[in-house]
């Protein structure tokens, strides 16, 4: 009997569950830190911003002393950014002062400079300088606060966090220099077939472009793990063979593709069979041909070769166990309408490729499992139960975000 699609993630889920004890954390310099996932909260330990300062390049005055404008002021200083000597302010006078600069102790208003003229003096001299202020601000106008972004103590970024490029500036600004996150799991990649092109080279007749190794490494990057290895295998099993065990070596998973269904030269197999492992056909399209191994206390999940049956697997097997494991939310599957009619295959669950509107989705491909082009303009995967052999447009149905 085949396998059900849950039956085999089961399996899966077993091998996989030694792995997901305990996270274990380190820590990663802000610059390597991008996609990491916070192992608890990161508090701030200043103020941001760090001191008052102003807003806007201009003047910095007392609210109260341009109530009235236009008014003359005479210019009493000049706050450039980066100025290290807290300046005070005496009252009817303004002090020239840059974005971000510190704000003068007893102004309490920014003038921007569009709205203000140099009657006296000039830009580049300001000894003796008058400027006259256009139009009033209220106090606090232009002004930006110590502590009015984030106080001291707060959470900056919570724990569970995937690091993205607005959390690093945050931390950056912050003063933060690296992050508690926690390890990854690495994962070895071992792609098959000696129809690779693995040279760079060009692809002679009968030679293809290695799809999956590509493929399963942002894969399994995007699911917050690390790539601990990738390597592309002739069908010879002593080179198969060998790396593998390197492969192993370094990992704390392994995936494979090809190699693993009904034909000669199944180089996956016929390293593997004799070594264990559980080949079997689940009863899914694309995905069938499957295989489970334990290699030295490592856990080796072989996918089918075509680019698309491997990206299904991962997708279907690998990438809720391995967020998990990241600490990562899962990928909900969610439900929608079929924008047009589907066929599917009586006694196989299918994974349609199909792209996603806001109220439907419309297949994009059929259902091929070389079609690796057409999988690329899909979003989602249609879920049609194994019992389903034809659903009318309109009808509801399950979808996963790829
Ligand atoms: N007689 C049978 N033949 C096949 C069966 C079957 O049940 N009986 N199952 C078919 C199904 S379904 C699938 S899926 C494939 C799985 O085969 P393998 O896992 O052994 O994969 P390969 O034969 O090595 O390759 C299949 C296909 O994919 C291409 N390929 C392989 N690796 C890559 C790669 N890294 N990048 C891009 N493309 C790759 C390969 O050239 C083949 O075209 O078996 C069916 N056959
Ligand atoms: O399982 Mo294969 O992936 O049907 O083509």
């Amino acid at each position: 009997m085949s396998p059900t699609v849950d039956e085999h993630a089961e399996t899966v889920a077993r091998l996989l569950a030694p792995l997901a004890a305990e996270p274990t954390v380190e820590s990663a310099p802000l610059a390597e830190a991008r996609g990491r996932v916070t192992a608890s909260d990161v508090r701030s330990e200043v103020d941001l911003p760090l001191f008052r300062n102003s807003q806007m390049d201009g003047f910095a005055v007392r609210a109260a002393d341009v109530a009235h404008a236009p008014v003359a002021l005479e210019v009493a200083g000049d706050i450039p950014a980066g100025h290290a000597v807290a300046v005070p302010h005496a009252a009817g006078t303004a002090i020239r002062i840059m974005t971000g600069a510190p704000m003068p102790d007893g102004a309490d208003a920014v003038i921007p400079v569009e709205d203000t003229e140099l009657v006296l003096g000039r830009d580049d001299d300001l000894r003796g300088a008058v400027v006259e202020i256009r139009r009033p601000r209220r106090r606090g106008e232009y002004v930006r606060e110590r502590g009015s972004d984030v106080r001291r103590g707060e959470v900056l970024v919570p724990d569970g966090t995937r690091l993205a490029p607005r959390h690093l500036a945050a931390l950056a600004a912050a003063g933060v220099r690296s992050v508690p996150v926690r390890s990854r799991l690495r994962v070895g990649i071992l792609t098959t077939g000696s129809e690779l092109v693995t040279d760079g080279g060009p692809a002679a007749f009968g030679q293809i472009f290695d799809a999956n190794g590509v493929a399963l490494a942002a894969l399994v990057e995007e699911a917050g793990a690390v790539v601990s290895s990738r390597e592309a295998s002739d069908d010879d099993p002593a080179t198969f063979g060998r790396l593998l065990d390197a492969a192993v070596a370094v990992s704390d998973l392994v995936i494979t593709s090809g190699g693993i269904s009904q034909g000669a030269y199944e180089v996956v197999r016929e390293v593997l069979e004799p070594r264990g492992a559980v080949v079997t056909t689940v009863a899914m399209q694309p995905g069938g041909p499957q295989a489970t191994a334990v290699v030295d206390g490592v856990p080796v999940f072989c996918f089918p070769g075509n680019p698309v049956s491997t990206q299904v697997s991962f997708v279907v097997f690998l990438r809720g166990p391995l967020r998990e494991a990241a600490g990562l939310p899962p990928v909900a599957p969610s439900s929608t309408r079929l924008a047009e009619p589907v066929r599917s295959v009586p006694g196989k669950r299918q994974f349609l490729r199909a792209r996603s509107a806001e109220d439907a989705v419309t297949p994009v491909s059929g259902p091929s499992s070389h079609l690796v082009a057409a999988m690329a303009r899909a979003d989602v995967l249609i879920d049609v139960p194994a019992e389903v052999e034809s659903l009318p447009a309109g009808a509801d149905v399950t979808v996963w975000t790829l």
